[in-house]
């Protein structure tokens, strides 16, 4: 017997692939209403009565939608369910029991089975199920397509972005990998400095040898002192026993100068010595050991105002300085931060969730606000409310709502600079005015349609009581309010 089709006339929406759904039911008549229901969706339906007809179909053709009577007559829906999982395991299945059997619903969810419907079920029921399962399977495309797209993204080392000026810098940074020459990489806070300075030492010809950050700014000068160039017994009170430093143990490996332009003047004076001589004197010490590390070197400052202002040697700055890479902002490099974003949301999902969970992703306008803002913090700060949003969201797409409250404030706030905009155009054009109750349900229902439908946190995002949201949707004719809530 042939299989019916019916193909969605919708289609994906905003060039989203059109679903495949195969509806697996012996009665006729529930095949033929769940096919024209689908059909009315985003899916391109197919039917067929019995086990073997599915599994010639599943043979030949990819199936988004699995609509699965579990309990056809001839038996085998378990199975069924069992092979597709192998066999297509994307596939997001939903599983029909007629009400008695819930605890085959029960098993097929435990194999792999995303949804259940219990027989009788009303068409809305049928709708809202095949809503979800198309969301679901949008999504996991849609996060596939840009896990993909992030592989290709992928600059040099661990360093993300193809923006013209990332492209620049890891010209330049694969480039000096290969040398030994001090580096000096200037940037803002959280612009990727020390990772940088990572992916040079590990592109170059030691990656297998030591890289070792020295914070500049929060160590104390004997202790970056001790560190960097060593001490022999006795040199002062706590010297017990010779220490070497690291510029001259790394051999080959890389001491990264963090926040270089913090390293006090008189420990200035020793570097640019062992730079100059190619020898490191540790504290105490008759004679000078060979400097066998490279020197790698950050600022967040303006080192050539801190020069002119003789809070910096300069001849340090010019040694450093023989590569200067600048590391652009974030806001310098727009096209670089969805890309960014979407790594740091996989791998927060991976540290923060064992269990394999569902794919996340943003919503437009979460994505839309990221491009907007200025990211003062650069890649840090993306990162930390990229981390935060994953924790607090619930489903799998990260929405305003999950964003903490400065973010949302700034948003709301370009929002209304930018209905004030229309309002201003509408005054220019009388036949557009619209009245301020039309404006109030146009926020609303465009709030609820951010944060996915979740009601709750579009009036906290839009400062009003539950109640109150509730009472404005029934006065729309749009649903009934929580029975007991209040403000
Ligand atoms: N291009 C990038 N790709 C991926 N991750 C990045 C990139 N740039 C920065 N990061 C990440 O951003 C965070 C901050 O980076 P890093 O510590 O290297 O910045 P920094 O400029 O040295 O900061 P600071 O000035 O505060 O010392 C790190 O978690 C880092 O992994």
């Amino acid at each position: 017997m042939a299989s019916e089709v019916q193909r969605g006339r919708l289609g994906g929406s905003e060039g989203q692939p059109v679903l495949h759904l195969l509806v697996v039911e012996d009665n006729a008549s529930i095949r033929a209403a769940c096919l024209e229901i689908a059909s009315n969706m985003a899916f391109s339906a197919v039917g067929a009565p019995d086990m073997k007809e599915a599994e010639e179909i599943l043979r030949h053709q990819a199936v988004d939608v699995l609509l699965l009577n579990l309990k056809i007559p001839g038996g085998g829906g378990m199975d069924l369910l069992e092979r597709v999982k192998k066999l297509q395991p994307d596939t997001v299945v939903i599983a029909m029991t007629a009400a008695a059997s819930v605890s085959s619903a029960v098993e097929a969810m435990r194999v792999g089975a995303a949804e259940y419907l219990t027989k009788p079920f009303a068409l809305e029921e049928l709708t809202s199920v095949l809503e979800n399962a198309g969301a679901r399977r949008q999504f996991d495309l849609e996060s596939r397509r840009l896990r993909e797209r992030l592989r290709s993204q992928r600059g040099v080392g661990n360093l993300i972005g193809h923006s013209p000026e990332m492209e620049k810098l890891y010209r330049i940074l694969s480039k000096v990998a290969h040398t030994s020459h001090p580096v000096l990489i200037v940037g803002e806070r959280g612009t990727g400095k020390e990772l940088v300075g990572k992916t040079i030492h590990s592109t170059g010809l030691h990656a297998q040898r030591q890289f070792t950050p020295v914070d500049c700014e929060s160590l104390a000068p004997e202790m970056i002192e001790n560190e960097l160039f060593g001490f022999v017994k006795g040199a002062f009170a706590g010297a017990i026993r010779n220490k070497a430093g690291l510029l001259a143990t790394l051999e080959g490996g890389t001491v990264f100068l963090d926040e270089i332009s913090e390293l006090p003047l008189e420990l200035q004076g020793k570097l640019v010595r062992a730079l100059q001589d190619r020898e490191v004197w540790p504290m105490g010490a008759s004679h000078p050991v060979p400097l066998t590390a490279r020197i790698l070197a950050s600022t967040s400052r303006n080192l050539v105002a801190m020069v002119e202002a003789g809070r910096f040697r300069r001849d340090l700055y010019f040694r450093l300085n023989v590569v200067n890479l600048r590391i652009p902002a974030l806001r310098e490099r727009q096209e670089d931060i969805p890309v960014l974003a979407m790594h740091t949301l996989s791998k927060a999902q991976r540290d923060q969730y064992a269990e394999k969970e569902f794919p996340r992703t943003f919503s437009d306008d979460v994505l839309r606000l990221f491009l907007e803002y200025e990211w003062p913090g650069n890649v840090r700060e993306l990162e930390a409310v990229v981390e935060r949003a994953c924790a607090v969201s619930s489903g799998p797409v990260v929405n305003l709502g999950d964003l903490p409250s400065p973010l949302q404030e700034f948003w709301m706030q370009g929002r209304s600079v930018r209905r004030v905009d229309l309002e201003a155009e509408a005054d220019q054009d009388l036949g557009h005015i619209v009245s301020m109750a039309e404006v109030e349900k146009k926020t609303i229902l465009t709030a609820i349609q951010m944060l996915n439908g979740d009601k709750l946190k579009a009036a906290k995002v839009l400062g009003i009581g539950k109640t109150t949201l509730y009472r404005k949707l029934k006065e729309y004719g749009l649903g009934e309010g929580p029975e007991r809530d209040e403000d």
